[in-house]
């Protein structure tokens, strides 16, 4: 039930087939079906809903041995498919593709619902433990707080939105955005970096099918990569990096749970000290 992740020394060892049943999920966004990875990273549970037919509600699986899902935790929830809607006990918020719903602790009832059977919502949800009660708010994509980073000329042009942050959606340790690259450009993350206080998720999406992202990953010292297409999430403990480069334009979505919240609270790797 618990996916667990190995530390440095494993990982050095590890042939390909290891490495992407280690720190790669997929599979996960299957039509009319609510799919939960339990993941030993800040105890993350990562999970997709893709409603079709009729409504679909988030249930505690007996593992959580828990009343409801939010009963002891917190929910991030982003629509990387078509128009959909939330309901959380009761109020239904409606979600186009790349809004987000934070949903607090203490939410007992929380459904899940596409506009359009033939074009489902895809809802991607991130939850870890919250030690406080947050109100659920959702965050459209044009309310998130917006930077434009990198530069032609490093191929990392790219927007960064950040939807649940300490200046944005307070949650107890979440902390939650999007990053869409600009066309013609493929790096993220770029130098990259490492986090010694938290551990980070990344969904890759509007990955095109003809496209690969090679995700960066491993010490500084001992880069692995990982070969992901559209809809595969990659698993970064606090030890390792966390960047990719790809065959062409994409967006994905990182979500962040640990010790603190403070975004910049993060190790720069000297380029020359990459291997
Ligand atoms: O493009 C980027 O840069 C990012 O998206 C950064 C990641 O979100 C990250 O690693 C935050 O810690
Ligand atoms: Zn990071």
């Amino acid at each position: 039930m618990m996916h667990y992740l190995p530390g440095p020394a494993e990982t050095r060892r590890m042939t390909t087939s290891e490495l992407r049943a280690a720190f790669l999920l997929e599979d996960l966004f299957r039509p009319g079906e609510v799919t939960l990875r339990f993941v030993d990273l800040d105890r993350a549970v990562v999970g997709a809903v893709v409603p079709t037919d009729g409504p679909l509600s988030l249930d505690a699986p007996e593992a959580m041995a828990a009343e409801y899902f939010t009963e002891r935790r917190e929910l991030g929830i982003l629509n990387v498919g078509a128009a959909g809607s939330v309901t959380v006990d009761g109020e239904r918020f409606a979600l186009q593709t790349r809004d987000v719903l934070y949903v607090g602790r203490g939410s007992r009832d929380i459904r899940f619902e596409s506009d359009d059977a033939s074009s489902p919502a895809l809802f991607y949800l991130i939850s870890y433990p919250a030690h406080a009660s947050h109100p659920t708010t959702l965050v459209r994509e044009a309310d998130a707080e917006a930077n434009e980073l990198g530069s032609q000329e490093t191929a990392n042009r790219r927007i960064l939105r950040k939807y649940i942050h300490p200046n944005g959606v307070t949650s107890a340790q979440l902390v939650m955005g999007v990053t869409e690259l600009l066309e013609g450009n493929v790096w993220n993350t770029m130098p990259s970096h490492t986090h010694a206080r938290r551990t980070e998720i990344y969904l890759y999406f509007q990955v095109p099918q003809d496209s690969v992202v090679i995700h960066l990953m491993g010490e500084p010292d001992e880069s692995r990569h990982l070969v992901m297409r559209d809809e595969q999430v990659a698993l970064s403990p606090g030890w390792s990096i966390h960047s990719g480069c790809g065959t062409r334009g994409y967006t994905f979505c990182w979500a962040m749970g640990g010790e603190n919240q403070v975004f910049a609270d993060m190790q720069a790797v000297a380029m020359d000290t990459l291997r």
